[in-house]
């Protein structure tokens, strides 16, 4: 195409994109915004870090020529007041990969996001925004080492549709009517309105994509961050689709956390990824509180957007907070931040976020030699303390330097040799690790995880005991109560009898048996008053069924066996009555 200011390098070839499968040739050209603010600055500093990595790692072979495309104030310049020229959205179309530096929006009045047109335009449907610490970087969480996730969120619908009218203007006297007089909606008169969208397609993709990244990245979670509880048609719906695409599109390598208790008592099957929910308020809280539960999540627009923000706080703020906007096809690389005009044309800001936004597009061009260069390089650089402001207030000893000296001493680093592969190996070690370490969690205290996890517990499996003490029909009476003091437990799950039933023995057999009809317990044997036949239930017994079962048979304990009578755990009153107290209870509406 014919553009009239965006100039496509001679000597750089286009990516290519066949059948959904990208070519990338060892001299692409790739598309760049400098945006607005500190956008020209950061930008600048980094450009000179992907090139200078690229250059390391490849030894020339490899190089990126770069074609500047124009959006905001300096396309207003060069297009004669157009922010937003159709010509930068063609030339990313072309060539399929770009990374821009923030463009201002104004607040309250004035043009739409160009941030958020430019995602609608090219319907750039995922907001894809990693957040993991690097060593050194200052952070307010005793243990940042655990924050590692990545954030999918939905880009294109949501209240950032642009379904908004303001009030006292006559579309929006016109919907209120319809509201009040049609659909008997009532609020006040001066109210503002908007709409939010949230579709089964729009849901689905984006849910796709985050569940692809888990399985293509070997990521042991995605969890669906929602307000299902209050929005129950749209946020709701989301996180119904969400499971609805991971059964039927996943359902060979997904399982639910509800599965992962009930059928694999907390071990995660190797291949298999858990899908959870989480409401989206107490998602910020637990993200704090136990960061490595999480590990993808998948969530709306305006949910995705104060999540990343706030994600990013705990691992160094917004000065490295990286992030991509993408379609099936077409991807465009961005920070998370905004302008931060206060800083504009100082060599003050941190380019971290743009850099790193820029290694996620060498990994996403399959550059990944060039990419781990400079996130292993980077520690390096922190390890000397030469840092912008923002980690410099947080951090003693600090050399404060600025945006382009800070890009020279990770050139530095990256010309002067990184033993690459130790260094990914060592990370790698790192993270079967912790792996290993929520797995013992999980298997030692489920209980106590699910409560602190956020989870509620809904069926027999979440509260159930599962290391259970069994004894058989020949063991004595005295030795099963001794059995039963050493494990401080008030019942005894008794083996098969010959025809195969399960018994349980309990305190109260003891007491209305043995003490009350003056007998020995050591003349009497476990299967002279163990009682026959036990209830059992499965295991996704829903409580208030358990609770049922229970009251109607005037018993306090319950068997819970598998669809193959395979004896899983045991269930008493006193579970029921924990699980209820520490978590509260949510009657169904
Ligand atoms: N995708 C995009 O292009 C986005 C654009 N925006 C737009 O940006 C404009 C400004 O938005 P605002 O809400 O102020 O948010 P910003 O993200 O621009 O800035 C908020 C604060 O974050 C810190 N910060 C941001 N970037 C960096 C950096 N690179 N290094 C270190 N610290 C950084 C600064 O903190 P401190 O003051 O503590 O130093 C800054 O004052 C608005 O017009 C908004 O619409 C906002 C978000 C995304
Ligand atoms: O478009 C904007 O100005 C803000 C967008 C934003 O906050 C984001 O993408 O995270
Ligand atoms: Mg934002």
């Amino acid at each position: 195409m014919a553009y009239k200011h965006v100039r496509l390098p001679e000597d750089g070839k286009k990516i290519t994109v066949e059948n959904d499968k990208m070519h990338v040739p060892d001299n692409p050209i790739l598309g760049y915004i400098e945006g607005d603010g500190i956008g020209p600055d950061i930008t600048k500093a980094c450009m000179r870090i992907w090139d200078a990595a690229v250059e390391k790692a490849y030894g020339g072979d490899r190089k990126i020529h770069w074609a500047e495309l124009f959006m905001g104030e300096k396309a207003a310049k060069v297009y004669d007041g157009d922010y937003f020229p159709a010509e930068s959205l063609e030339a990313i179309k072309e060539l399929w990969v770009a990374i821009k530096g923030p463009l201002t929006t104004p607040v309250g009045e004035g043009f739409r996001s160009l941030n958020v047109s430019l995602r609608q335009e090219l319907d750039l449907y995922a907001c894809v925004r990693p957040v993991r610490h690097y060593t050194g970087v200052p952070s307010p969480l005793k243990d940042p080492g655990k924050v590692d996730v990545v954030i999918f969120r939905e880009n294109t619908e949501d209240v950032y549709c642009g379904l908004e009218y303001q009030s006292g203007t006559d579309e929006n006297k016109k919907l209120a009517k319809f509201l009040k007089e049609e659909m008997g909606a009532n609020f006040f008169d001066d109210a503002g309105l908007g709409i939010k969208p949230i579709s089964e397609f729009g849901s689905k993709r984006l849910v796709r994509k985050a569940i692809q990244y888990a399985v293509d990245n070997g990521r042991e979670s995605v969890t669906l961050v929602h307000k299902g509880n209050i929005m129950k048609f749209t946020e709701g719906a989301f996180r119904a689709w969400g499971y609805e695409v991971a059964r039927e599109e996943f359902g060979h390598c997904t399982i639910t956390e509800d599965q992962l208790y009930s059928e694999y008592n907390g071990r995660q099957p190797e291949g298999k990824i858990v899908i959870k929910d989480r409401i989206a308020d107490i998602i910020f809280q637990l993200m704090l509180l136990r960061p490595d539960d999480f590990d993808v999540l998948a969530t709306m627009n305006l949910n995705g957007d104060y999540i990343s923000d706030a994600a990013a706080a705990e691992v160094g703020g917004m000065g490295i907070a990286p992030g991509a906007n993408m379609s099936d096809n077409i991807a465009v690389f961005e920070a998370t931040h905004g302008t931060a005009p206060k800083y504009a044309d100082k060599n003050k800001v941190n380019p971290g976020s743009l850099l790193f936004s820029g290694v996620n597009m060498l990994e996403y061009i399959g550059w990944q030699e060039a990419a781990d260069l400079i996130s292993l390089a980077y520690p390096e650089v922190l390890a000397d303390k030469i840092v912008t402001y923002d980690f410099a207030r947080n951090m003693e000893g600090a050399t404060e330097v600025g945006t382009s000296q800070f890009a020279d001493a990770l050139i530095e680093q990256i010309n002067g040799g990184i033993d690459l592969e130790t260094k990914r190996q060592q990370r790698s070690d790192k993270l079967a690790r912790e792996r290993k370490q929520r797995e013992i969690r999980r298997l030692l205290q489920p209980m106590e995880e699910m409560i602190a996890s956020g989870r509620t517990p809904t069926s027999v499996s979440d509260v159930m005991t599962r290391s259970l003490i069994t004894v058989t029909d020949a063991t004595s009476v005295h030795d099963a109560m001794h059995e039963m003091r050493k494990n401080e437990v008030s019942s005894l799950v008794v083996e098969p009898n010959d025809s195969g039933d399960w018994g349980i023995m309990t305190r109260r057999d003891i007491v209305t048996k043995i003490v009350r009809d003056d007998k020995s317990p050591t003349d009497l044997t476990v299967g002279q008053i163990a009682s026959r036949p036990v209830v059992t239930v499965s295991p996704d017994t829903q409580l208030r069924e358990a609770a049922n079962v229970i009251a109607e048979k005037n018993i306090s304990r319950l068997l819970v066996a598998d669809k193959d009578g395979k004896l899983l755990g045991i269930t008493t009153e006193t579970d029921i009555f924990g699980a209820i107290e520490q978590s509260g209870w949510l009657p169904e509406a």
